[in-house]
């Protein structure tokens, strides 16, 4: 265990297990708490993404009641802050190069604050429209500043963990965001202005934090302000000897230079092989992410557990409560596992479970369909719709036009009919015994999107082994691994790029689970998004390398060789790396092989 000593230092039990590379910084030091506090004061932007991303979905029930919002407009909200923040995420590369990644931090944070005033003060949707939009933009700087700012400052031994504690307070965010949601949602008017408004502290905090603290010294290097560079990394560093890692991050400007000199980034990336690889396997991490659904997951948790069988309102909304909850927890796990297993087997681990636990669901979903209750009540249709033609509840549930209303005594269903959903209102048919809201007096229950069944417990226990294997590799990693895989001149574009890519795929699966499920139905859906896991495996697999340990600059040498070879060897990780830096020209990596 480690302890603080009264010079208000950390010191650490000694070196990560498993660690195998020759060039890592003595490790052997002790930790000054100054890097906590950064990483804190910088992971309040990971918590605001977290919490305006997910404060959404229970705002919306209140304000779809008080602004009047028909379907168009609900997506309209959800979605423009994504692809706000996607559009925000891609200009970031080029405002974080230029001005900084404080500066960043500092705008993101104020974009932040203002996003939450005007969304807690709007009087149309309209105005908060502009709200959402506006912190939509906040989100995507914040998501690829924060990572990199925390990636740069940290010591080599601990960077891992402290940029996953990052994701820990994206998920925080979201936790807390959904307990909010709980909590005002017993409010009769204006609960929406406090849940979208709260975020304001947060953000206030971390931009007065950030007037304080200093900016990163790699890019003071490279921006040629070499005295303060030496400064704020002596002060990060508590005063530690830093000449070794500062003449490394010198020396890799120098010759990055050679490389990276003139012309538009991006073009600069695509024409070096090693930067191009390391783009390719940092934006397909991230896409990888969002195709394993997890953000149908999250957005979606209270639908899903509608789906299989939860019927009432609340109680869906705290279960989506504890949905969030369970992501926050097992982030932990990342934590504390990242610096002892590494990113690699971290990933690897979690897309396994993540594969299994969604089977786990589509055969739930597969059972609840195959035991569908059949429709035993024809009332006469005065619309003549659709809903007539169902001889189930799943093909009824299927149909958006169309609900199921059936009467229960204990677990048998009888007397059940497909009917029109009333187009105001999905709480209620169109018309018929389930169109008053005498329903559920009589034991008469109008269910929409979902069908009554015995396996909502399965469909719980899938939710939360999928959120138990994802939250520790697939949730944190992506992130992780895209702030540490490029050298400093790449580094704001390149997670920029990958940024985006998370958004604009996170817009993509939210925007479409919906529609996959009405095409596919819902076991269809998640053996999909299985197969989508599937290749993933086989991508990290074979492509992506291990960075634990090693310094920001010797990473780049990892992507030297072929996109994806190396790195699926069996031998991978009994296999020592030496890197041998030959001034001015491109680092030689001899691979040494040690049975250990
Ligand atoms: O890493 C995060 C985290 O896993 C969140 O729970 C998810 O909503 C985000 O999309 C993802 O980028």
């Amino acid at each position: 265990m480690g302890g603080i000593n009264w010079h208000g230092e950390w010191s650490l039990i000694g070196p990560p297990s498993g660690g195998d590379t020759s060039n890592l910084l003595d490790q052997n030091i002790s930790t000054p708490y100054f890097i906590y506090v950064l990483a804190f004061f910088s992971a309040l932007g990971g918590f605001l993404f977290g919490y305006d991303t997910g404060v959404v979905s229970g705002a919306m029930l209140p304000l779809k009641r008080e602004m009047n919002l028909n379907a168009l407009w609900q997506e309209l909200l959800v979605s423009s802050t994504v692809g706000a923040a996607a559009l925000s995420a891609l200009s970031g590369g080029y405002l974080n190069g230029w001005l900084g990644r404080r500066i960043c931090i500092l705008v993101a944070s104020f974009i932040f604050s203002v996003g939450g005033i005007v969304l807690s003060l709007a009087q149309d949707k309209v105005v908060l429209l502009v709200g959402r939009v506006t912190v939509g933009l906040g989100i995507g700087i914040a998501s690829m500043t924060v990572p990199v700012y925390i990636a740069e400052v940290s010591p080599p031994h601990m960077r891992g963990q402290l940029v996953t504690i990052n994701s820990l307070f994206i998920t925080g965010g979201q936790f807390v965001a959904s307990v909010v949601d709980g909590a005002f949602s017993y409010l009769s008017r204006d609960g929406w202005r406090y849940m979208l408004g709260l975020s304001i502290i947060p953000a206030v905090l971390q931009f007065f934090g950030f007037v304080f603290l200093p900016e990163s010294p790699r890019w003071l290097l490279q921006k040629g302000r070499s005295d303060e560079a030496h400064r704020v990394l002596s002060q990060i560093r508590g005063n530690q000897n830093i000449d070794e890692e500062y003449d490394k991050i010198k020396a890799s400007i120098e010759e990055e230079k050679e490389v990276g000199a003139g012309g538009v980034v991006i073009l600069r990336i695509l024409r070096h092989g090693p930067t191009r690889r390391a783009l390719i396997v940092g934006c397909c991490l991230q896409m990888f992410q969002q195709l394993s659904g997890i953000n149908t997951v999250m957005y979606y948790s209270a639908t899903i557990l509608q789906m299989g069988g939860v019927q009432d309102d609340k109680q869906a909304i705290w279960l989506a409560a504890a949905t969030s909850a369970t992501n926050f927890v097992f982030t932990l796990v990342g934590v504390w596992l990242v610096e002892k297993v590494g990113r690699r087997k971290l990933v690897l681990g979690s897309l396994l479970g993540t594969g299994l636990s969604l089977t786990l669901l589509a055969v739930s979903f597969l059972l609840s369909a195959q035991n569908s209750p059949p429709v035993t009540f024809h009332p006469y249709d005065p619309q003549n719709s659709t809903c007539r033609q169902y001889g189930s509840c799943e093909l009824c549930m299927l149909d958006p036009n169309c609900g199921f209303c059936y009467r229960e005594n204990g677990t048998v269903v009888f007397e059940t009919s497909c009917v029109p959903v009333n187009l105001a209102s999905t709480d209620h048919a169109a018309w018929g015994r389930c169109s008053n809201s005498t329903e559920g007096s009589d034991n008469l229950i109008w269910a929409y999107n979902y069908c009554p069944t015995s396996y909502s417990w399965v469909v719980l226990m899938g939710l939360v082994l999928y959120l138990a294997s994802f939250a520790p590799g697939m949730g944190p990693m992506p992130w992780t691994v895209n702030s540490e895989i490029y050298p400093l001149w790449a580094r704001s574009t390149g997670n920029a790029c990958s940024a985006a890519a998370n958004w604009i795929f996170n817009v993509l699966v939210s925007l479409t689970f919906l529609h996959v499920a009405q095409f596919l139905t819902y076991y269809g859906a998640f053996f999909m998004y299985t197969g989508l896991v599937v290749l993933a495996l086989l991508f990290v697999f074979a492509c992506l390398p291990e960075t634990k340990g090693l310094q920001l600059e010797d990473i780049e040498n990892l992507f030297t060789g072929q996109l994806c070879s190396c790195r699926g060897s069996a031998y991978n990780d009994m296999r020592h790396i030496h890197y041998i830096r030959v001034k001015g020209s491109n680092s030689i990596v001899i691979c040494t092989w040690a049975l250990l």
